[in-house]
């Protein structure tokens, strides 16, 4: 980062720009740009143990069907604000301020059980390092389908049934072999395949993707991607992707978020941000990526 932390506001409140470029801020941060929110986000703030304040009022909608984007540089707080939308904040972190809101639904004030209720069947996510979510000494199929059993109710034979069959559908060769191999004898890319599945057993409709690529080699990566892309086409699922990668948010997100320092410095959609941002730190985290050797971002800016 060229730039030091302190060279560039870090919310649009206190961005030196005008007030109308600050409400447009706002209101692309908070889906009002386009499409009803499926997940609004308002003011949203977070603390952790030792009392001091990570997140500074966030603003975001996710209309229904979009892909959305969040990126930033490493402990802007995208991850925690993901977190505070599944009710899965590490212990001592909490939410202090602002509304959650889940098709009208407020979930900052859901009791524990509710917010559980939700995850799996109208939420969920996947995260960057598969295996260490997957129990070691049973198969992936068992696993997947306890999580039928459980999230959807299914008997014992239905669910090993439709185990096989999601494997196969997220595109894995061989699903019955596939279904009795435990998670050591499976690549990144397929087990991330295989939490995928888990994900959206109970179909909800919102996945969030938390640098659930970064792990894996580039044309796993890709596949990975589509199969999301698909995923989103033919099930209509909404999609949050967090990544530090502008050419994967750039490849699959109709709408971007920039964090930095725990606010959205800008919002828009994401053709819009990524040829022509204006923040300076958004411009920051392009010249970053295309420095570094990583030209997608301006191959894909410069053939649109
Ligand atoms: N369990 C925790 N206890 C205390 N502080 C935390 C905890 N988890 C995160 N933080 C702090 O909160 C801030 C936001 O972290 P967060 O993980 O949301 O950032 P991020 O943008 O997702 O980063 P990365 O891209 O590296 O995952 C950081 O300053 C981080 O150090």
């Amino acid at each position: 980062m060229s730039a030091s932390p302190d060279a560039v506001s870090v919310s649009p409140d206190r961005v030196s720009v005008s007030p109308e470029r600050a409400t447009a801020v706002r209101a692309a941060a908070a889906g009002e740009l386009g499409g009803e929110p499926l997940l609004s986000v308002r003011g949203l703030r977070i603390s952790v143990a030792d009392g001091s304040e990570v997140v500074h009022g966030v603003d975001f909608g996710i209309p229904r069907g979009s892909a959305v984007g969040l990126v930033g540089e490493s402990g802007s707080g995208k991850t925690l604000t993901c977190r505070a939308v599944l009710g899965l904040l590490p212990a001592g972190v909490e939410v202090t301020g602002g509304e959650i809101s889940l098709r009208g639904t407020e979930l900052t004030t859901l009791p524990a059980a509710g917010r559980a209720r939700l995850r799996g069947t109208d939420l969920a996510a996947v995260f960057q390092d598969p295996a260490s979510y997957l129990n070691p000494s049973i198969t992936v199929g068992a696993q997947l389908a306890e999580v039928l059993r459980v999230k959807v109710g299914l008997a014992r034979r239905a669910a090993r049934h439709r185990a096989v069959e999601l494997l196969h559908a997220m595109g894995l060769r061989r699903p019955e072999h596939v279904y009795a191999q435990y998670p050591f004898e499976l690549s990144g890319g397929m087990l991330q395949r295989v939490l995928i599945a888990m994900s959206i057993t109970a179909e909800p409709e919102l996945l969030i993707a938390d640098e659930a690529t970064t792990a894996l080699d580039v044309t796993v990566q890709a596949e990975v991607l589509e199969l999301l892309t698909e995923l989103r086409r033919d099930r209509g699922l909404t999609l949050i992707v967090v990544s530090h990668d502008l050419a994967v948010i750039s490849q699959m997100c109709d709408t971007v978020h920039v964090f930095r320092d725990g606010g959205i410095v800008e919002a828009g959609p994401t053709r819009q941000v990524l040829r022509a941002p204006r923040h300076p730190y958004t411009r920051e985290l392009i010249d970053n990526h295309e420095r570094f050797g990583i030209d997608r971002v301006r191959e894909q800016r410069s053939r649109r």
